[in-house]
């Protein structure tokens, strides 16, 4: 099937290699020409492991092409994916500015019968808007069958969810749109989910939202397990191994960060006051998360008389590990907080390379995580890198000028790290 993305951002451009790989003629469009120049090079303009190998190799065997044609490329196809962005307005509420773009450009550029697949995350009831959006902009009078497929896959790990999903959902009241969909999937071995498009939106928001959930649920009793002495990792596995329970996202540490969970997160709160039916467990789990790098902070704090002058080492600019996206990292407003209260930062990460405007603030990157903590008071951990387990602390002990650690992801063995004579507080954790 010849397949078109719009929106050639992390879900387009994985989904659209992805199905590539899954043998259908694939073109990704996006309006942005350095992002397309680049993806037309083979060379993928973010770090995501393992996509750039598959994107080449689409490429060479000619079922993945990029374009910024608009017209041609809406003409030329029959199923089309909308993949932009729906980042938060200032009030909370999704962004519609992208989707509803994308929808105009599709009507004015129709010309025959279209399948049109929601992919971006988007607002309850937004599905419903875009076939209006498309009707509203179009002279053709052939049919447009609209379903809302949400995506779940994690920035870092992007190609195996995209390969290997736990499910997938399909909504829609459009039996053509439906029957397009069960054959676009029918080579995925996984369960598929019919329902409503508005199902099927709400299914993307209220997934994340209890992930969130989850998160600021342990991260809740990882202070509560700071007070009492108790170590909150056993606490995660003990409660993990509770099949009803399972083990994931019960990481505690620093909360959650990412261009998903707070925006998705604000998007459902807004909705659910919109229909006056407010949602105070959402809104303390938003609370949590927001707090939760302040608390951290604190513990840093009452290690000194004062930050003013000290230097410090800050290890993980990502939301996360495997990925090189800041958009809501934790990182940022700590550094922010550190030069704040003057002190001097350095910082880490195997793969952001910081912007001017922070260098400009006088942090200092280091390629080198040894360098980085040359002469440093304390050492905070901000990602879950693995590459951190892995250094030779004995010889970060011999360069730091204080032994303190900081683990805001309880990454590290605090057994272990206390064996090289490091203060060690975790969140929950030490
Ligand atoms: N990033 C994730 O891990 C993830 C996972 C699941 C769902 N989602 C959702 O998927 C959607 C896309 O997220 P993303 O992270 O890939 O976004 P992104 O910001 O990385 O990419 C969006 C792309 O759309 C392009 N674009 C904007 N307007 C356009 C237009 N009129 N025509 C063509 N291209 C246009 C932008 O230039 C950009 O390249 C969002 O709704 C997000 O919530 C994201
Ligand atoms: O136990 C945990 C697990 C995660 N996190 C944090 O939570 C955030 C989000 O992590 P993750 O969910 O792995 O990454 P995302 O790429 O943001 O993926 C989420 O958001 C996507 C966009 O909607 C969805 O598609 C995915 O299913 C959903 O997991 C990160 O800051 C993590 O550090 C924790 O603090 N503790």
């Amino acid at each position: 099937m010849k397949i078109l993305f719009i929106g050639m951002g992390y879900v387009g451009t994985t989904m659209g290699a992805v199905f590539a790989n899954a043998g259908h003629e694939v073109s990704g469009l996006d309006t942005d020409k350095e992002k397309i120049a680049s993806l037309k090079k083979g060379e993928l303009y973010f770090y995501e492991p393992g996509l750039q190998e598959m994107l080449r190799n689409q490429i060479c065997h000619e079922r993945l092409s990029f374009t910024t044609d608009v017209k041609e490329a809406i003409e030329n196809h029959d199923i089309l994916f909308i993949t932009v962005g729906t980042p938060s307005l200032e009030n909370g509420n999704a962004d519609l500015t992208y989707v509803k773009k994308v929808a105009q450009m599709i009507g004015r550029y129709k010309n025959r019968e279209k399948t049109i697949v929601v992919k971006s995350t988007v607002p309850i009831g937004t599905t419903n808007k875009v076939k209006e959006w498309i009707n509203e902009e179009s002279a053709d009078l052939n049919p447009v069958h609209v379903v809302m497929n949400p995506e779940f896959l994690r920035e870092g790990n992007a190609l195996q969810d995209a390969l290997y999903p736990d499910r997938i959902i399909i909504g829609s009241d459009d039996e053509e749109a439906l029957k397009a969909m069960l054959k676009l999937y029918q080579s995925w071995n996984c369960p598929i989910l019919q329902t409503t498009a508005m199902a099927a939106e709400t299914i993307k928001y209220t997934s994340n939202a209890f992930l969130a959930t989850k998160i600021s649920f342990i991260n809740e009793m990882a202070k509560l397990c700071d007070t009492l002495g108790v170590n909150i990792k056993d606490v995660s596995k003990g409660m993990g191994l509770d099949d009803r329970i399972g083990p994931h996202f019960l990481e505690a540490g620093l909360g959650y960060g990412g261009s998903c969970f707070p925006k998705d997160v604000k998007e459902l709160l807004g909705t659910a006051d919109a229909y006056q039916r407010p949602l105070g467990l959402l809104k303390e789990v938003e609370k949590i998360n927001s707090n939760q790098s302040s608390y951290f902070l604190e513990k840093v704090k009452k290690s000194f008389d004062t930050l003013e002058g000290k230097r410090i080492a800050l290890f993980g600019l990502a939301f996360k590990p495997h990925t090189d996206d800041t958009r809501e990292s934790v990182s940022l407003p700590i550094i922010d907080q550190l030069l704040k209260e003057k002190a001097s930062v350095a910082v880490h990460d195997p793969v952001v390379h910081l912007s001017k405007d922070w260098i400009n603030k006088g942090i200092k990157q280091y390629s080198d995580p040894y360098e980085a903590v040359k002469g440093s008071d304390a050492i905070l951990i901000c990602t879950h890198w693995p590459q951190y387990e892995e250094l030779d602390w004995e010889r970060v002990r011999h360069l730091v000028n204080e032994p303190s650690i900081f683990d805001g992801r309880n990454m590290l063995d605090a057994a272990k790290i206390k064996e090289f004579k490091f203060h060690y507080k975790g969140i929950g954790y030490s």
